[in-house]
């Protein structure tokens, strides 16, 4: 301004507000009001303030838990730079916890954490980080409501904090897939501005006994071997995957088994149809809630590349519409991919279309099915001792086996968001919208960007 001008008016105040950038990513801008008189600047600064104030989904306090050793070991760092600030500016007080070891925030949020203090969780770090923040939090809930989470049928508590995931790890597929990007300026904001995505958790039980809960992938064969092989490689940073995704992709092992699944009939779309999980569908899923009715159990036996059940789109930088792109974040059902033994080319070709337009269930080895249950039994599994037996044993013996390519196991690995599992035999459970999360999902791309974007005050 010239200073003329500002002679005239020389109060001043300064808003933040949300700007919408390109590819879903969010930015703070500042628009500075210039005043005439002081009281008058006053005013406005009061009742700005009131007006945020009223927000009542706004959180005040958060609890942050911190990853130092996730992704690139940069979440110390990107919370110092690009999200304290913002929490700062926008009068979020917070309490941070810099994680000493792995399930640190789990335990913490179980046991210890007084949660009352807080309108919600925030994690940096990647998905299993947040795995851990689910779990804490899940767990407490159930356990402050006296609900037993070993018995496979029991309905669970929905949790009341919203949790906030700053993106710092290696695939953050939750935060991809919930967000539209990981990128921590971006889901700072979301937090800010108090989104709410509610979400989804899946129970993962063995015989009667409560094993974990997932959000995102629970994936045997392919994605159980590829884990398994990585976790050993970790030094390597994110790159991991692809090195164990090409060495599992030319071992090229299958699995026997039996699936059995509840399908979702009363659901309004399908894994096949080309709908997908954009910003409000909520009331989409409470109108669905209203009319369950359900078919019976269907089985598929066979022998498997693959068997995926997606209760999102696992969306993430390396597939950017995800292992099951039309799947729902809050419907209360997961897609179940069973990719039937083929040749290595038409393995290669069914996971190169998870990168193009292309539709990677559209191949004659590949089925796909919207389920609210489903139970794995492997084939060699005759009776559970035998089982559990093999669980004790496998550590060692899988170790040594994984590592000779001659020999082929007779049994994967399920991958539970990144987490391996000791069991093969699993019953899994769709609870819908257990959690909720500080995201709106993604947003449609406006095509008049000011029109459709009233800018938001921070
Ligand atoms: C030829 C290119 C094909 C690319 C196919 C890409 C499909 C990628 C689908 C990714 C799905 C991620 C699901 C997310 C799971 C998370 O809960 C979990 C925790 O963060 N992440 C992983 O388990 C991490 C799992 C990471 C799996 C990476 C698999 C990479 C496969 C590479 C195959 C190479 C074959 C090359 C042959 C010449
Ligand atoms: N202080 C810590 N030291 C060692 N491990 C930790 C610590 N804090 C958390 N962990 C564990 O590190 C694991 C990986 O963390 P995180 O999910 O943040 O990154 P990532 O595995 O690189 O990313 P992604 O899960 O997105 O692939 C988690 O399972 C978590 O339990
Ligand atoms: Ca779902």
């Amino acid at each position: 301004m010239s200073q003329k001008l500002t002679e005239a008016y020389p109060y001043a105040f300064t808003v933040s507000y949300v700007e919408r950038a390109r590819q879903h990513r969010w930015r703070c801008s500042d628009v500075t009001f210039h005043c005439s008189e002081w009281a008058l600047c006053q005013q406005w600064v009061q009742t700005i303030r009131e007006q945020l104030t009223a927000l009542t989904s706004r959180p005040k306090h958060l609890l942050v838990y911190i990853n130092p050793y996730g992704g690139k070991q940069q979440g110390k760092c990107i919370y110092e730079q690009k999200v304290a600030p913002l929490f700062a500016c926008a009068s979020i007080s917070t309490d941070v916890i810099v994680t000493e070891h792995a399930n640190h925030a789990r335990d913490h949020l179980k046991t210890e954490a007084e949660l009352k203090k807080y309108d919600g969780v925030v994690c940096v770090g990647g998905d299993g980080m947040f795995s851990e923040i689910v779990h804490g939090l899940v767990s407490r809930t159930q356990r402050d409501n006296g609900v037993d989470q070993n018995s496979p049928e029991e309905k669970l508590v929905p949790c009341t904090l919203r949790i906030g995931i700053i993106p710092a790890g290696s695939t953050d597929c939750i935060c991809y897939a919930t967000v539209g990007i990981n990128d921590p300026v971006t889901s700072a904001l979301h937090v800010i501005v108090g989104d709410s995505q509610p979400m989804d958790v899946c129970s993962v039980h063995h015989n009667n006994t409560f094993l974990r809960y997932s959000v995102s992938l629970l994936g045997y064969g392919f994605y159980g071997d590829v884990l398994a092989d990585s976790e050993r490689k970790r030094w390597m940073g994110p790159a991991r995957y692809d090195f164990s995704g090409f060495k599992k992709f030319l071992t090229h092992h299958h699995y026997e088994g039996a699936v059995s699944f509840l399908p979702a009939t009363d659901t309004l779309g399908t894994p096949r149809d080309k709908t997908r999980c954009r910003a409000g569908y909520v009331i989409l899923y409470a109108y669905n809630l209203l009319c369950k009715y359900e078919v019976g159990w269907g089985v598929v036996r066979g022998k498997f590349l693959a068997i995926n059940a997606a209760s999102m789109s696992c969306a993430c930088p390396r597939s950017p519409k995800g292992l099951s792109p039309a799947a729902h974040l809050a419907d209360g059902t997961t897609d179940l991919i069973l990719v039937r033994k083929c040749s290595r080319f038409n393995f290669l070709r069914h996971l190169l279309r998870h990168t193009s337009k292309d539709d990677q269930f559209d191949m004659t080895f590949v089925e796909v099915h919207r389920v609210r249950r489903f139970r794995f039994t492997p084939r060699h599994c005759q009776n559970d001792s035998e089982l559990d037996l093999r669980e004790n044993g496998k550590q060692l013996f899988s170790q040594i086996c994984r590592d000779h390519p001659a020999c082929s196991s007779a049994y994967s690995s399920w991958n539970c968001d990144g987490e391996i599992l000791p069991h093969a035999a699993i019953e899994v459970g769709v609870h819908c919208q257990l959690i909720k999360l500080f995201a709106r999902g993604i947003e449609e791309q406006p095509l008049f960007e000011d029109l459709a974007n009233p800018p938001c005050a921070l």
